[in-house]
Parts: C-alpha cells; structure tokens; sequence
C-alpha cells in the first residue's frame, strides 16, 4: 500500500459514460435520454455528481445518436461542473478509453481522482461517491459493489453445452456497480497495456485493472440495490419508484439546489477539493485547460 504519500487533495473528475446504444433496452430509443421521475436519466447520473461537493469536475462521453440532446440538456441545466462532452466509442471500454485521452490532453494530474459512472445507474448513493474518494487515499483502485443475495455460478462450455465451473463462496461474491474509481495514472496504464490486446473486451474498468495491473487491489465501496442499471424497458417500472422515493412525490423538477445561478459560487475544477469559482470563472478555466481536448474529442 504504498499509496500512503499520494495526495488527498486532487481534482475529482467524474466520467460519465452516455456513449451506449441500448440494445437491450430500444435501440431507437436511447435509454440514457429516457425520463423517470420526470427527469432524463443521464440527468440524474450527472446531478449525482453536481451535487456532491468534493466531485470537481464532470466530463460527459456521447455518441453521436444522442450527442445533440445530451448538449442541450446540459446547457438548459447549466451544470456548473461540465467540462466537456466527448465523443464515446463502439464499445464502453473505448468511450473510457477516449475519456482517458482527452483528460490527458487537459492535462490532468497522475494523481487526479477519476470516478467512471454508467449515465444508466441514475441513482447512485452519494456515500457510494464518498466511498470511492476516500477509497482512492488508501489504494489506487475501488469499485462500487452490492453483495450478491444469490449463489453465483461461473460457468464455461464443455462438449457443446454450457455447464458449472465454479461456485465461489456467495460471502465473497458481489455485483459490479458504478462509479468504479481510480488515481489517474493507474487507469491510463492499465488501459495502456490492455490496449495491446485487439481481443479483450470488458464490460467495466475494474476487470482492466484486475487482470493489467494484478498488484494493485481494487477496494470495494458499498453498493445499494437501488443503484441499478437500467438495461432493459423491465427495469422502468423499478426506476420509476426508486425516482418516486427519491423526488418524495414532488414534481420531478430539478431540485433548487441544482438552479444554480451565473454568479453564484460553485465548486469547481482546481487543484482542490475544496476551491470555489464561479460559473464564469469555471467556464472560462474550461475553454482554457480543455482546449486541446475539445479539438481530440471532435476527431
Ligand atoms: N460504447 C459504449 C457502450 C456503453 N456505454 C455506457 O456504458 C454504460 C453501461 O452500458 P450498458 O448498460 O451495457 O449500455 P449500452 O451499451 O447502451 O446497452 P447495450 O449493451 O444493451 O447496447 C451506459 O451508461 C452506456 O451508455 C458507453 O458509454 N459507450
Ligand atoms: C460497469 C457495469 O455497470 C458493472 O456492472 C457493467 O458491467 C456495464 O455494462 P454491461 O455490459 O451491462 O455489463
């Protein structure tokens, strides 16, 4: 654990990954776009963030199926902390991997914190974000995970049909869930190795980091059930009454901590935690520190 002398008080950069096609859900109706409570569900995964304090800085990964939507959602919302909205990739791994290029094009620090969300796991707990960045000050790597109530089985085929392999012991078996959280530096290199190989392909960060870098341990942050996946139209109904819960039979309406006026002091991108800016101060350090990843992201 020889992350003991990194550095607590970094940027927080939040991933938000948009970049899907929903093709279990309606590919022609992009899930990421579709409201619960009233609010679109890419909405509420980057609220999570502009609502949590120590989070500095958002960036937002979409495809071009969406892009023009997601841009317009952003700008009436006004987020303050969006940065910048990237172009994605085929797969999930390649929209991580073009986040993690244009945030090294910014110029982010080796040691920033960086937290790659789902935009589909809309109610993500705000200790789970806590969870993560306190994760990162005692090793590299923390993944959210929810303890599965289930027996897992790994399987594998034998003689043409898919058969047992495996049955862990259900204490040691939990549910990926996101943000999956990361020092800066460790992300990139572990994608960098895994970038050698054309036939890997991983469903969330967390496995490049585990089978590229095996010595660094990967924490677990407390999950919930409710920070669920949307992935198929079945889990509406469920999105629905967990957004009912949340909004407590309100309108579904951003809430006034998310109307954030021009002029009122926000947190921001620094090399704090805990700097404060203002919209316009935060916009322009944007355009300033992103302009070299803003030309990337339009390849
Ligand atoms: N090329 C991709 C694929 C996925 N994602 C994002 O990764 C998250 C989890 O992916 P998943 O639920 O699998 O979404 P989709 O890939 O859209 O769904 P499907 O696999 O059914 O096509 C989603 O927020 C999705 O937008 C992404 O940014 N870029
Ligand atoms: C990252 C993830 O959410 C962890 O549960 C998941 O792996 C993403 O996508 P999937 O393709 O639906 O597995």
């Amino acid at each position: 654990m020889s992350q003991s002398k990194r550095a607590t008080n970094v940027p927080v950069v939040a991933v938000v990954l948009a970049a899907g096609f929903g093709t279990r859900f309606d590919p022609n109706n992009p899930k990421q776009l579709v409201s619960v409570g009233g609010k679109p569900i890419v909405c509420w995964s980057i609220e999570a963030f502009e609502e949590n304090p120590r989070v500095t800085d958002i960036i937002v990964v979409v495809n071009p199926t969406v892009r023009a939507t997601v841009e317009e959602l952003i700008e009436q919302a006004g987020y303050p902390k969006v940065r910048m909205i990237i172009n994605g990739g085929a797969e999930r791994v390649d929209s991580t991997a073009a986040a993690l290029g244009a945030l090294a094009d910014a110029g982010i620090p080796a040691d920033a914190k960086i937290l790659i969300h789902d935009a589909v796991r809309p109610f993500v707990e705000q200790r789970s974000i806590d969870g993560c960045i306190d994760a990162l000050d005692e090793l590299d790597a923390a993944t959210v995970a929810f303890a599965s109530t289930d027996t897992v089985l790994l399987t594998e085929f034998r003689d043409g049909r898919k058969v047992v392999r495996q049955v862990p012991d259900r204490p040691h078996t939990f549910r990926a869930q996101t943000p999956q959280a990361f020092r800066f530096d460790t992300i990139r290199h572990a994608y960098e190795l895994a970038s050698a190989d054309p036939s890997f392909h991983p469903t969330d960060d967390t496995r490049v980091v585990v089978d590229y870098l095996p010595d660094a341990a990967v924490a677990v942050v407390d999950g919930s059930e409710t920070n669920l996946k949307i992935t198929t139209l079945a889990d509406i109904p469920t999105a629905e009454r967990i957004a009912a819960a949340r909004l407590g039979g309100g309108t579904g309406e951003p809430s006034a901590r998310m109307a954030i006026g021009p002029g009122d002091p926000v947190e921001s991108f620094g090399p704090s935690e805990h700097s404060t800016m203002t919209r316009e101060e935060a916009k322009a350090r944007m355009h300033a520190i992103f302009a070299e990843a803003a030309r990337g992201m339009r390849r």
